[in-house]
């Protein structure tokens, strides 16, 4: 079937849902075998257009895949694609048992930021549990993102590092965050769609913790935690440490295309691969 041509481009906002949905078809194109079973689907505004292109494929090669959601939105895409849907937690009861974890073939996901060793951080949403759940399962992670999500530094331009926590936790590990040089970690607020606190898909809080621009992990030498200036692993390795912390918006670590290959699939947070969509239609690659 031939895709839909794309909306008109009229306004600065239609330039970034272009942008958006270029990488997402690209991304689909490129990384979505058709021998593939199982497949990862994130969530966010620019997931929609990687929904939008696997709907588009043969209702035969459909037909035998499922796809696994990051959470609710995700999983309405998939029902309102007439996707087949399998929930995490069967995907896991379904597989034998082996050694590597990585059930799923693919995974697609966007991103709030990305930096040039394609840590991200991700949870504008809230979402960022069930994603680093589905990231970790995968034997490869495709991020896509448009082109105001490429930074020098995570925390370039984002607020601060999402942190899902237990509720009754919140208040004490916003101040711990205080005292590793966080500064200003808030609570995440539901307005205007509901009024007090954000409660994420799995009933938990969200701290938004904004830090100095976050060092490379090549660059760690430089950190110097005490002054609150940190390299992306050592703050998300600190953060997980944080009593009542379930999932930090931070996706770093082993992974890219040189763990895929030494690794034999073994998925880690971080993408192997991001698709940039570009302000001038075009879309550029990292791995
Ligand atoms: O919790 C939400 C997720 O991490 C999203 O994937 C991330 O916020 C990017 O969303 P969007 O594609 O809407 O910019």
């Amino acid at each position: 079937m031939e895709p839909p041509p794309p909306p008109p481009v009229t306004t600065a906002g239609d330039l970034v849902e272009a942008a958006k949905r270029a990488a997402g078809r690209k991304a689909v194109e490129e990384h979505l075998l058709p021998s593939y079973t199982h497949i990862g689907i994130g969530s966010g505004s620019t997931i929609k257009y990687v929904v939008e292109a696997i709907a588009e494929l043969p209702h035969d090669v459909l037909s035998k895949m499922k796809f696994v959601p990051t959470g609710i939105q995700s999983r309405d895409l998939i029902r309102t694609a007439k996707l087949p849907l399998l929930a995490i937690e069967d995907l896991i009861l379904e597989k034998e048992y082996n050694q590597v974890q990585q059930y799923l073939d693919v995974s697609f996901d966007g991103a709030d930021e990305v930096d040039p060793e394609m840590n991200c951080i991700k949870g504008g949403g809230a979402c960022h549990y069930q994603e680093k759940l589905v990231a970790l399962s995968s034997k490869k992670f495709i991020c896509v993102a448009d082109y105001r999500k490429r930074v020098d530094r995570l925390l370039t331009n984002w607020v601060g590092v999402p942190i899902e926590v237990q509720p009754l936790a919140t208040e004490r590990v916003r101040r711990e965050l205080i005292s590793i040089g966080s500064r200003k970690p808030f609570i995440r607020s539901g307005l205007p769609g509901k009024a007090g606190h954000v409660v994420t898909d799995n009933g938990n809080h969200v701290i938004d913790a904004p830090f100095p621009p976050l060092l490379l992990n090549s660059e760690a030498h430089k950190a110097d935690a005490n002054k609150g200036i940190w390299s992306v692993d050592m703050l998300n390795a600190r953060l997980k440490s944080i009593e009542g912390v379930l999932a930090v918006g931070l996706f770093s670590g082993l992974n890219g295309p040189k763990a895929l290959e030494e690794n034999k699939g073994k998925g880690g947070e971080k993408p192997v691969m991001v698709y940039f969509g570009m302000a001038d239609g075009t879309v550029q690659t990292m791995q």
